[in-house]
């Protein structure tokens, strides 16, 4: 039987092959990506990033395996990598103060793609919510890896793309694979039905965070 995390991606590729085609993607590696569309980004993953670190907490605190949990308190308090401290400095480089963060409305895909995440722990199960933050690692780490290969001509833009190539974020990314697979195998069918859905509906999410910071996305 394959690991479950196998048929998630399979399931998934299509939708990562669009974040890797994505305009807001292409154009950050060219080092044409307007700061503005950056900008915007980093506005609304403030916003995913924290929830996600919670979530961490919220599933951790309703699993049992020690090893796991260890992972997962670790993730929620940003020990893995250096991804809370990059987005530090860039906010200090683009001059993003508190004042404008209070002051930006949070995005309709950056709420729904939150909104799942919540969904799946607690109208499903921890294993489903641990699915559904996979693609969180998994994806921006084949990004980070395609990327790495040509980089970027912006300074903010290539300490975007070492960040997900890092060997700390890389190791946090195979752990939690592994973690997933380690759930999924213990899980019946429907549960890992469940898993999948999750995952490929969080990759979906993952493609349309990209349209959204490249469109500036509203409400009206
Ligand atoms: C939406 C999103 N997905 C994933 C990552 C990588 N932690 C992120 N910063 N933002």
């Amino acid at each position: 039987m394959p690991e479950i995390t196998q048929s998630m991606h399979q399931l998934a590729e299509p939708l990562w092959q669009e974040s890797f085609n994505h305009p807001f993607i292409k154009e950050l590696a060219a080092g044409n990506l307007p700061t503005d569309t950056f900008r915007y980004y980093l506005k609304q993953d403030r916003y995913y990033l924290q929830n996600f670190g919670d979530l961490h907490k919220q599933i951790a605190d309703h699993i049992s395996s020690p090893k796991i949990k260890e992972f997962l308190y670790a993730g929620a308090e940003g020990l893995h990598d250096d991804e809370a401290d990059v987005r530090k400095t860039f906010f200090q480089e683009l001059a993003i103060t508190p004042a404008e963060i209070e002051a930006t409305p949070i995005a309709p895909n950056a709420y729904s793609y939150v909104s799942h995440m919540y969904h799946e722990l607690h109208e499903g199960s921890p294993a489903r919510a641990a699915a559904a933050l996979l693609p969180c690692y998994w994806l921006y780490n084949e990004i980070g890896k395609k990327l790495i290969k040509n980089g970027s001509p912006v300074k903010i833009y290539q300490q975007f793309i070492d960040t997900y190539d890092s060997d700390g974020f890389t190791d946090a990314t195979n752990e939690m694979i592994k973690i997933v697979d380690e759930l999924g195998a213990a899980a019946n069918s429907d549960e890992q039905k469940g898993m999948k859905t999750a995952f490929v509906r969080s990759s979906w999410f993952e493609l349309h965070f990209w349209g959204m910071a490249y469109e500036h996305q509203q409400w009206a």
